[in-house]
């Protein structure tokens, strides 16, 4: 038995396409300060899961509970408000507002927050993500690596008790990955629960304390992530797959 109450808890989310499964009666609990990292096969429904947990999409069953607040019967914008924070695969930053606005827009929108103590909250996540000295710059001539740190800035101005990162690697180089392993471990070494998808597995490893892998809307591997990369049916399912494209991109 747990002493420390979940931060996130998800207990019974069931969610169907037709007849593809993807996610079969789903529970598991999410740590106060912990990072979990989520692989597993392309259409597995990682990023499904995230939208049933902010909201943007309504599970078949199952409850969602923040902090030991049921969110199940809440709206997405009503779960920002509440402290869940996403992360999408592809960033849709504002284009032609600037970098400092788009963060802005979500301390106020997003976070609740009244102009001026949203105008300090942005300059300070702005500073946190990495991208001071690009406030001023128009979001669409950002380059891909400060695309991605705007798009963890945005959800990290709502100031979210759990912060969940979809595919923030993706497209990157090496060196630049690096960097943004750097920003996620910070913001989790200060406490802020964090679940992160990915298909770059060495990010994953680099950051996340537990790591589990979803195939069938079922968590197949739960734990470690040494153990879960060496478990056979994750190497099976997914990993031979993954460690192969992270070769040939090397
Ligand atoms: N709104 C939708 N309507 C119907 N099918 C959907 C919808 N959204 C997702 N799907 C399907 O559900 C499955 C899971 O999709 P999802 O994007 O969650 O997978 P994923 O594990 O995140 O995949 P990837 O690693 O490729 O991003 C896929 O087969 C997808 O085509």
């Amino acid at each position: 038995m747990s002493v420390v109450d979940p931060i996130l808890r998800l207990r019974g989310i069931s969610k169907k396409f037709g007849e593809i499964v993807v996610a079969a009666d789903l529970s598991t609990d999410l740590l106060p300060g912990q990072a979990l990292g989520i692989v597993g096969p392309n259409g597995a429904g990682k990023s499904t899961l995230f939208s049933m947990i902010s909201g943007d999409l309504r599970p078949d069953t199952g409850v969602v509970e923040l902090d030991g607040v049921d969110l199940t019967g809440r709206r997405a914008h009503e779960r920002t408000r509440a402290g869940i924070g996403r992360t999408f695969q592809i960033p849709r930053p504002f284009e032609k507002m600037t970098v400092f606005e788009n963060v802005l827009v979500f301390a106020t929108v997003g976070g609740g927050l009244g102009r001026d103590a949203a105008f300090r909250f942005a300059a300070e996540t702005l500073d946190r993500a990495g991208l001071g000295a690009h406030a001023n710059e128009a979001a669409g001539a950002l380059s891909l690596l400060a695309r991605k740190r705007l798009e963890v800035a945005r959800a990290l101005a709502t100031d979210p008790k759990v912060l969940l990162l979809d595919e923030v690697a993706g497209g990157l180089t090496d060196p630049e990955v690096a960097e943004l392993v750097e920003l996620i471990r910070s913001v989790n070494a200060e406490g802020l629960a964090i679940i992160w998808i990915e298909h770059v597995v060495h990010a994953l490893t680099a950051t996340v304390d537990r790591l589990a892998c979803l195939a069938g809307g079922r968590m197949v591997a739960d734990g470690n992530p040494q153990d879960v990369l060496v478990d056979p049916i994750v190497r099976e399912l997914y990993l031979g797959q993954a460690v192969m494209a992270e070769e040939d991109l090397a």
